[in-house]
């Protein structure tokens, strides 16, 4: 019998784009984080293989007992669904191909695979409730959450997360899975906020 599986989705911490590293408040988000994540008492802690994520699981392992971070190095290519134009209502078709026409193509969460979404996503496949984090990157977090909600794929383009934003999605036996919270910053003080959203999705 399944068992009910909540995945902590986080985007990885700020990080310097010339050298892929984390930022001195990209260290101190991850932290934060960290320290947030330990009330929930994960059993799990993946990430993604690029250093920024890796660096951000590392420090957010520090705070959490027993759980040691694995990456999900087997799981090939991954990109997020990529809207075709007619997918897109009309009314929409100008900014969503303007926002696809601006987004590099190869990062695109490459180190997230299909077998990643196999793992991840749905009920625990045991009977005993399962408590995972998954340190990724934006548009993948974007894409559970549409996934989730079973929206058209094209709509995670209008889903924005920060660096160190939590989300959570809770998927139930015999129910449909729900967005607990998108992108939640409470752990972060004002000055930590909103690093990485989307210009054109800020509030
Ligand atoms: O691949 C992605 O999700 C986007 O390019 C954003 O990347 P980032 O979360 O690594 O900044």
């Amino acid at each position: 019998m399944p068992a009910t599986r909540h995945l902590y989705l986080a985007r990885h911490a700020q990080a310097d784009p010339a050298t892929g590293k984390l930022t001195d408040t990209g260290h101190r988000q991850a932290e934060l984080l960290g320290a947030r994540l330990r009330e929930f008492a994960p059993q799990a802690l993946w990430h993604g293989g690029l250093p920024r994520a890796t660096q951000t699981a590392h420090l957010i392992a520090d705070h959490l007992e027993g759980v040691t971070p694995v990456e999900l190095a087997e799981a090939g290519d991954y990109a997020p669904h990529l809207p075709q134009r007619h997918e897109v209502p009309d009314a929409h078709a100008d900014g969503v191909l303007d926002f696809l026409a601006r987004i590099p193509a190869p990062e695109r969460s490459p180190e997230l695979g299909q077998r990643a979404l196999e793992l991840l996503t749905g009920p625990a496949k045991g009977s005993q409730e399962r408590r995972e984090v998954v340190i990724t990157h934006a548009y993948l977090v974007a894409w559970l959450v549409t996934a989730a909600l079973d929206s058209p794929p094209w709509r995670w383009v209008s889903v924005g997360v920060a660096n160190a934003g939590l989300t959570i999605i809770r998927y139930t036996p015999r129910s449909p899975s729900s967005l607990v919270t998108l992108n939640d910053l409470d752990h972060l003080p004002p000055d930590l906020r909103w690093t990485g959203f989307p210009p054109h999705l800020r509030p």
